[in-house]
């Protein structure tokens, strides 16, 4: 198993999602940002549709405080809503606002099917499953984006019109929550499942699950790539 800056249990998740973990962070939507050739319009498309992603996002979020079983697994699921709702939102608002698109349009933009799969799939493992479920449901937005900033920070040509998105996601206070986050589900895992977590009855679900929030997020990006 490759170890992750974001925790063992998330390494172990990544490599037994395989093919699509590499198809997400590796999308052409991705190299695109990357090299700055991806379409003004593909990526507005995106932005308004992943502000709606946020607010359901957040909302699933808090749902892991409902279902947290210690104050520290409370404290990091509303440390990441506050995350969510007052800083990376911030980036959408910003950056729509500068295209002359008004928040009270982002908010009630109309979703995209793709976008409405992910979310409510996230939302219903979390309603259905316990806090586990939802976990491994919202596990790979966060550490796929986190990698995803790493690599562009380091590798973006210096004339990428999206370095304001890259800066988000590849920025060291995100990385640090981020971290957080990998280690609150290393526990999470551990407390509910002992120290040899792949041996217990749960695992292939939370890997299902975690594998097809993957998928979803490869939709994601297939979706903003085709534009409105
Ligand atoms: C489609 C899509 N997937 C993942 C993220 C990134 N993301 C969403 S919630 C969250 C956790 C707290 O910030 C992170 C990293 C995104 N913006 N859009």
């Amino acid at each position: 198993m490759t170890r992750s800056v974001y925790g063992d249990t998330f390494a172990l998740w990544r490599a037994g999602c395989g093919q699509p973990w590499h198809d997400y962070t590796h999308h052409a939507f991705v190299e695109g940002l990357r090299d700055g050739t991806l379409p003004r319009a593909s990526f507005l498309h995106y932005l308004v549709q992943d502000y709606v992603f946020l607010v359901h996002f957040a909302r699933a979020w808090s749902l892991g405080v409902v279902k947290a079983e210690t104050l520290d697994e409370m404290k990091v699921c509303a440390g990441t809503v506050d995350a969510l709702v007052n800083h990376e939102m911030a980036l959408h608002v910003k950056t729509c606002a500068a295209e002359g698109i008004e928040e009270a349009t982002l908010f009630a933009a109309v979703e995209a099917f793709e976008n409405l799969a992910y979310t409510r799939y996230v939302m219903d493992a979390g309603l259905q499953g316990d806090f586990l479920d939802l976990m491994a449901s919202l596990a790979p937005c966060c550490f796929g984006y986190g990698e995803i900033g790493t690599r562009l920070a380091q590798s973006a040509a210096s004339e990428t019109p999206y370095r304001d998105w890259i800066d988000t996601y590849g920025d060291a206070e995100y990385q640090g929550v981020m971290q957080t986050v990998g280690q609150m589900m290393d526990e999470a895992i551990g407390r509910r499942l002992g120290p040899d977590p792949t041996a217990s009855a749960r695992w292939p679900s939370l890997q299902g699950r975690f594998t097809t929030a993957t998928r979803l997020e490869v939709a994601f990006w297939d979706m903003g790539l085709r534009g409105a």
